[in-house]
């Protein structure tokens, strides 16, 4: 049988290996099991990152065969060197590890996924396990950060939440400046990488378009970084927060309910606390002002969802419980989300919400739902996280306080990496 030529050129075609691609090259040697040093060299074999569909990225060897030692020791010292040349890879990581996350899986995410991508990159970690609520939280305030390039968080958005809460805090004390009020914050000294390990991972979602472990990995490795948005939320006199995304009404009565049943499983005393919530459901009485955003929406770069100094505000009136359920259902979709007469939205820099103490409410719900409110201790859900404020609450955006590891919005393979709480 006479093969086709063209066959034969399609079969050796050149593949094209981009250096930007590659975040890893070993020497190659043939070793007896057990046997960790020495062994016959046979090659050098780079690992680089491979894009796959839906956004996932995966890793891949390449060996590239040659038994010269001068040859390989060679290669593999140029390799190195472009490598080394990478800016924002890093060298060093402080990891924190939420193990109650989720179904508790974060250790065994951590151990079994990520490490041994950060091995092979010759990336140095510092792990801590979270014991407690606060942990990570502490442990940066006191921490050695110029000894890392980055910080990296395994767990949900609860987690993320409070250790770039923690990173920023820290960039505060490190500044000098008073942590009781934040009025012009500091940017983070390092960026922050999410492994999305939690129930919630709305943010590793929208960072990297995808909830997949590896690619949030092999993000992290490459050094892939954007600035993002952070806000504060402060009483007059207080900064309660760091934080991303906030909830007052019926989000943080919801959250506020859930703390309060804490011995339920967490599934189950969120349903609980959802359905209690609804059921009891009344308008929060508030007064709010906001600052629109100065620049006209058309200068300002509408798909940096993330890093465009601006946030959503998004105002749900008082209305009937069958409405208010259709808004609900309709929250997460991407089309009309918010396309109700009850419900008004805007892009603001600034809010200020001042709680009112509602009269006319019967007894029952007095006790129930308003306890903290009669007390003036309002709920706020910040990122999933209960704060209690006795007073108004001030949000505000602070245009790219933040790096973190993951892809420009714009970069994405679809649009589905939408998030309705950043
Ligand atoms: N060892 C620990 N035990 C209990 N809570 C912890 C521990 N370590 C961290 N936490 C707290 O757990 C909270 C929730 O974590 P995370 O968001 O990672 O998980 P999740 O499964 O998405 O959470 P949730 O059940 O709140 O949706 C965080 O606020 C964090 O501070």
């Amino acid at each position: 049988m006479i093969k086709d030529d063209s066959s034969m050129v399609s079969q050796a075609q050149e593949e094209i290996i981009e250096m930007k691609d590659v975040f890893s090259v070993k020497l190659k040697r043939r070793r007896f099991a057990g046997q960790n040093k020495g062994g016959t060299l046979l090659g050098i074999t780079i690992f680089k990152c491979l894009n796959k569909e839906e956004n996932k990225l995966t890793d891949c060897a390449i060996h590239l065969n040659n038994i010269s030692e001068d040859h390989c020791q060679l290669w593999f010292r140029h390799l190195k060197e472009i490598l080394n040349g990478f800016q924002n890879r890093p060298k060093s990581l402080k990891v924190f590890v939420n193990p109650s996350s989720h179904k508790k899986e974060a250790a065994h995410v951590y151990y079994e996924q990520v490490a041994p991508l950060f091995k092979l990159a010759d990336i140095k970690t510092d792990v801590t396990v979270t014991e407690y609520e606060g942990h990570a939280l502490s442990v940066l305030k006191e921490c050695e950060l110029q000894a890392f390039d980055g910080v990296v968080c395994v767990g949900g958005d609860g987690s993320v939440s409070e250790v770039a809460h923690g990173l920023l805090l820290r960039a505060q004390i490190d500044a000098g400046k008073d942590t009781a009020y934040v009025s012009n914050p500091v940017r983070a000294p390092i960026p922050l990488g999410v492994i999305p390990a939690g129930t919630t991972n709305i943010l590793a979602h929208t960072l990297y378009g995808v909830k997949h472990v590896v690619t949030a990995t092999l993000h992290i490795i490459m050094g892939h970084i954007q600035a993002v948005d952070v806000c504060t939320f402060s009483t007059p006199s207080k900064l309660l927060r760091f934080g991303f995304s906030a909830m007052f009404g019926f989000g943080a009565r919801t959250l506020a309910l859930a703390e309060k049943h804490r011995w339920m499983p967490s599934s189950q005393r969120k349903d609980f606390a959802f359905i209690k919530t609804l059921a009891d459901l009344r308008a929060e009485e508030c007064e709010l002002s906001f600052l629109p955003l100065q620049i006209p929406e058309e200068e300002s770069h509408e798909s940096d969802r993330l890093n465009n100094g601006s946030m959503a505000l998004i105002v749900v009136q008082n209305t009937s419980r069958t409405e208010f359920i259709k808004h609900l259902k309709r929250y997460t979709s991407i089309k009309n989300q918010f396309n109700f007469p009850f419900v008004e939205t805007y892009t603001v820099q600034e809010v200020k919400v001042q709680p009112r103490l509602t009269s006319g409410l019967d007894a029952k719900q007095n006790t129930d739902l308003n306890a903290d409110s009669a007390e003036g201790n309002y709920p706020w859900n910040i990122d999933g996280d209960l704060m209690k404020a006795a007073s108004e609450v001030h949000v505000r955006v602070h245009p790219q306080l933040i790096d973190l590891y993951g892809v420009n919005t714009d970069d994405l393979e679809s649009s589905q990496a939408t998030c309705n709480c950043i």
